[in-house]
């Protein structure tokens, strides 16, 4: 299994979010707030209340202002308008027409944009804030009577009007929100998987891959190879081109690796300059046929880009076989020390060390340069 290198780019660093989607979603509620007030408009030039009609009109106006400020990075201008409109009307419904308006349960839409948008020394004194506005327009109206009363059918089709539009924008804001978390969540996921410079699975991700391969080899029988990989003279390469190029090195190396590898491998980089692929139902001639493959490809590769005309790159690779009884470490290890064979015998060469069916003293080299 390759790691996506499109959910993380190799060698990237912090993502900086351009937009961050708390004010995509502010635009929207603009959008949104734009068509209510304007549905609020007609309602109430139909119920005979052109005061309230022509709030609603002043209302628009303000989320235009907000949309137009949130499409020119004036982000405390926009949220400085949002806040000002909702507070302004439901106070201004609230006393026109009654507690029984409904227009209250907008300010309820706060309590989720406080918490998961302000700074969080702010959240408290916010919510309290809210809290005491929301009891006191509740208190004045046990004392006062609506100044603009409306009929009582009409009275109730507003609240039924408000009700439904909060509860709307809460269930679109609740999914809004499970979406941001579950992104999150696969992010963070991926960058917990993923060698952040070579985008490859990372050391932690391919140990526990490996030994679940190797349970499923115990179950199934299964033939199951592994290789190690290890550039050659990489602090040459270092030491002449300096690490940043070492660096771009490793990257395209692993796009070698992504280039010669079916889905089903696991290509992980091991640590430094070395990189470890294990291959399910694939016997050791298989994987060094494999292996093989890779010291042509980058062999063949133009690395002239990175390191000047006539500049090669090679790579020596171990490989070994799962046998019956091995854990992930012992196979680990007899690749490891056919690797250091490949080294021994002039780099750039593939070695297996194989081993007999029941005794790990009955080992044998087979190199191919
Ligand atoms: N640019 C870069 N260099 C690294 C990174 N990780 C390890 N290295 C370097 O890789 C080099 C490995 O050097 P050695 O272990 O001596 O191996 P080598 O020079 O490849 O020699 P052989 O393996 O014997 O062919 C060291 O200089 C490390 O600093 C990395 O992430 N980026």
């Amino acid at each position: 299994m390759l790691s996506d290198p499109n959910t993380i780019k190799p060698g990237a660093g912090p993502v900086r979010v351009r937009r961050p989607a708390f004010w995509t979603l502010a635009m929207r509620c603009t959008q949104i707030a734009a068509l209510v007030d304007i549905a609020f408009f007609i309602l109430f030039l139909a119920l005979d209340s052109p005061v309230l009609a022509w709030v609603n009109v002043v209302s628009v106006g303000m989320y235009v202002g907000a949309y137009y400020a949130l499409k020119t990075r004036r982000n405390r201008l926009a949220v400085w308008l949002f806040w000002t409109e909702v507070l302004a009307h439901a106070a201004l419904g609230i006393t026109m027409i009654g507690w029984g308006s409904g227009f209250h349960y907008y300010l309820l839409l706060f309590i989720p944009a406080i918490c998961l948008s302000a700074p969080r020394k702010w959240v408290f004194p916010g919510l309290c804030a809210l809290w005491a506005y929301y009891v006191a327009l509740d208190v004045l109206m046990w004392s006062i009577e609506p100044l603009q009363p409306i009929p009582q059918t009409a009275l109730y089709v507003v609240h039924l009007f408000n009700l439904t539009v909060v509860f709307a924008m809460f269930s679109y804001l609740s999914v809004f929100y499970l979406g941001v978390v579950i992104a999150t969540q696969r992010k963070l996921q991926a960058v917990a998987i993923t060698d952040v410079l070579t985008g490859l699975l990372n050391r932690r991700q391919m140990q526990y891959l490996l030994d679940q391969e190797v349970e499923r080899f115990k179950r199934s029988g299964q033939p199951m190879g592994l290789m190690l990989l290890d550039l050659d003279h990489f602090k040459q390469i270092n030491d002449t081109y300096g690490h940043d190029m070492g660096d771009k090195v490793l990257q395209e190396f692993a796009v070698v690796l992504n280039e010669q590898f079916r889905s089903q491998d696991l290509v992980a980089r091991w640590g430094g300059e070395e990189f470890l692929v294990a291959m399910p139902n694939s016997t050791g001639a298989d994987v060094v046929r494999a292996a093989e493959r890779v010291c042509q490809a980058t062999a063949g590769r133009d690395w002239s880009e990175w390191m000047g005309e006539g500049r090669n790159v090679t790579v020596s690779i171990g490989v070994s076989e799962i046998k019956a009884g091995d854990d992930a470490a012992q196979a680990l290890s007899r690749a490891d020390e056919a690797l250091y064979q490949s080294k021994a015998s002039g780099r750039n060469c593939v070695t297996e060390l194989k081993v007999g069916s029941n005794s790990g003293s009955n080992k044998k080299h087979s190199v191919s340069c």
